[in-house]
């Protein structure tokens, strides 16, 4: 199989697997912990959709700005947006983000949503490319850890990868904080 099509495959596997959820109260507990060395720093959260864990208690306890992603169109980045719990406006794909009126923001720590993770911290998220992109272009021009936050059933054997895949630096879920085995 082409690596877009077992992605695809895999993709509809860990999204099934997601309904069945997890326990979210030790899942806050340890994506603050993951968070607590970051204080200061400008966060990137994400307003959860679709069975998507919620960091929004984490995101309203850090130290230090909080900014949300905006989709500014196909095939390009995210923007972010600072966030100080003003109401957000309706985006594409069914997301939530600040107003225009928000200054823009270049977060330095981000909680990443996802659809599977593997054990080498291989991420596959909607299919769209953004994180990916994303984290590119914030690690050519500095350092940034990139948490991803998902329930521990969403863990798959190692996942099929490509060149512009981007490893995450963490993985928190429910059952713990995972870091890439070296
Ligand atoms: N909560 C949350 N916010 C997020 C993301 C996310 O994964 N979760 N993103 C992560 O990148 C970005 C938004 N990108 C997204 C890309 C695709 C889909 C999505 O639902 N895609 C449909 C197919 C849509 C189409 O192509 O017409 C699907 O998978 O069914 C959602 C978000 C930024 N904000
Ligand atoms: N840095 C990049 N430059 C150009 N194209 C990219 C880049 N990153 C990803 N893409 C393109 O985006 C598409 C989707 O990639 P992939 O299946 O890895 O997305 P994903 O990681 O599951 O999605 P997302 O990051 O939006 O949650 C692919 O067609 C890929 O070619």
């Amino acid at each position: 199989m082409d690596p877009a099509a077992e992605k695809a495959a895999l993709r509809a596997q860990a999204l099934a697997a997601r309904t069945a959820q997890g326990d979210a109260a030790a899942l806050d507990a340890n994506l603050r912990h993951a968070l607590d060395p970051h204080a200061g720093q400008v966060l990137a959260g994400y307003w959860p959709m679709r069975g998507e864990p919620d960091p929004r208690p984490a995101m309203a306890a850090h130290d230090g700005p909080v900014c949300l992603p905006v989709v500014p169109g196909r095939a390009v980045p995210l923007q972010f947006r600072l966030w100080r719990g003003e109401p957000l406006v309706a985006g594409v794909f069914g997301t939530s983000h600040p107003a225009e009126t928000s200054p823009e923001a270049v977060p330095q720590v981000l909680i990443v949503p996802l659809v599977a993770f593997d054990a080498r911290l291989n991420r596959l998220g909607y299919g769209g490319g953004y994180y990916d992109r994303t984290l590119a272009g914030l690690r050519a021009a500095g350092p940034v850890t990139a948490i991803g936050l998902a329930w521990a059933v969403q863990e798959l054997p190692l996942l099929p990868t490509d060149r512009h895949d981007q490893l995450l630096d963490l993985v928190v879920t429910d059952r713990g904080v995972r870091r890439a085995a070296g």
